[in-house]
């Protein structure tokens, strides 16, 4: 893989928008593609998108468009739509001719219908095509402004991996390379799931404590399945890891966190998920993560019981009933 020079990126919410930002900053010739025009309109009239990242002004000139073929060209393309919409989305490339070239999968959530990681969605669809990951602790709004950032962008070569880092860096965006795209995304889906149980414990008022011991067996979970489904320790102790966990379980910017919050306020999930709102990936992969322990036979205790506070609407209550009354058991595998 040589220098990347175009970046396309295919998603106008708050995270393709803050991307596209990013990548014009390190000087990239970059294209961002929105499927509604009327956030093509306001980033090309206004530099703004009031809807996803609203109060922010950009000093860069986007070039943005409705036309996918507009921006399948790219030497590199960024994915930066919902999760359980990546398979449309390849499908849809698919169709503009592109085959081949690195496409950075930067959702962070596993296809709910068959339990697939990203990169195994793409390499489905687009078999020719380089899978890569950028995730870690980024929240959207904090890179728009251009606040001090640190991400990590796996690829399946160093090489890819570098390249990618060098067409997205600059004095506030610093990209560590890394091969291992499954730990990479492994890392994101479950830090999300985790941080509706953190936000829960803090909308029920449970404590500093509690929150601390959650994210910290939260973490316990995510190393074992990520271990077992074949990612790198140091992946997961990483920014994609353990970083973006501390970020989510401990900050109400998140909307996964905000979602746990209301969830512990008393709200039964049903309720928020039917009203719409802002988008809590965590939502659709707690089951997921469930099934994919049940598969290396991993306890996730903690995604069980935020999965069954999604599916079943079980209170804030019962579930830290069901937590706590769990049998003892040691805290790691030497004891
Ligand atoms: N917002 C953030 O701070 C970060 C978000 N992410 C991840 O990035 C992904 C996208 O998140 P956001 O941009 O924040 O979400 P968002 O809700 O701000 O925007 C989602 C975008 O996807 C578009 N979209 C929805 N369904 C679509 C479909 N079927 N076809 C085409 N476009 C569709 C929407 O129109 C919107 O432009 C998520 O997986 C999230 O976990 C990752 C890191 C940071
Ligand atoms: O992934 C994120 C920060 O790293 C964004 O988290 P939320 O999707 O919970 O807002």
């Amino acid at each position: 893989m040589g220098a990347i020079r175009t970046i396309g990126v295919i998603g106008g919410g708050a995270w393709g928008t803050a991307l596209a930002l990013t990548a014009a900053r390190s000087g990239s010739d970059v294209r961002l593609w929105a499927r509604d025009p009327g956030i093509v309109s306001d980033i090309r009239s206004r530099r703004q998108n009031s809807r996803y990242l609203p109060g922010i002004t950009f000093d860069e000139d986007l070039n943005a468009t409705t036309s996918l073929e507009d921006v399948a060209g790219a030497d590199a393309l960024l994915l930066v739509t919902p999760a359980q919409t990546t398979r449309a989305m390849l499908a849809a490339l698919k169709k503009t001719g592109r085959a081949q070239g690195p496409v950075v999968l930067c959702a962070k959530g596993i296809e709910q219908t068959s339990g697939k990681l990203l990169s195994k969605v793409l390499s489905e669809e687009l078999p020719g095509a380089e899978a890569a990951v950028l995730s870690g602790p980024s929240f959207a709004d904090d890179v728009a402004r251009g606040l001090p950032t640190a991400v990590t962008v796996a690829a399946s070569s160093a090489k890819t991996a570098l390249s990618l880092c060098e067409s997205m860096q600059s004095p506030c965006f610093r990209p560590y390379a890394s091969i291992d795209i499954l730990g990479a995304q492994i890392g994101g889906a479950l830090k999300n799931v985790l941080a509706i149980a953190c936000g829960a414990v803090v909308g029920r008022k449970l404590g500093a404590s509690a929150q601390a011991a959650l994210t910290a067996r939260g973490f316990a979970e995510l190393s074992r399945l990520g271990t077992a489904m074949g990612a790198q320790s140091e992946t997961l102790t990483g920014l994609s890891g353990l970083g973006d966990l501390v970020l989510t379980c401990s900050s109400s910017q998140s909307r996964n966190f905000s979602f746990g919050l209301r969830l512990g306020e008393g709200f039964m999930a049903s309720e928020l998920i039917s009203a719409g709102g802002k988008l809590a990936e965590g939502a659709y992969s707690a089951r997921v993560a469930v099934k994919l322990g049940q598969k290396h036979d991993i306890d996730v205790p903690i995604c069980e019981t935020v999965a069954r506070m999604i599916d079943e609407d079980l209170s804030i209550d019962d579930a830290l009933n069901t937590l706590m009354a769990r049998p003892l058991k040691p805290e790691s595998e030497v004891v």
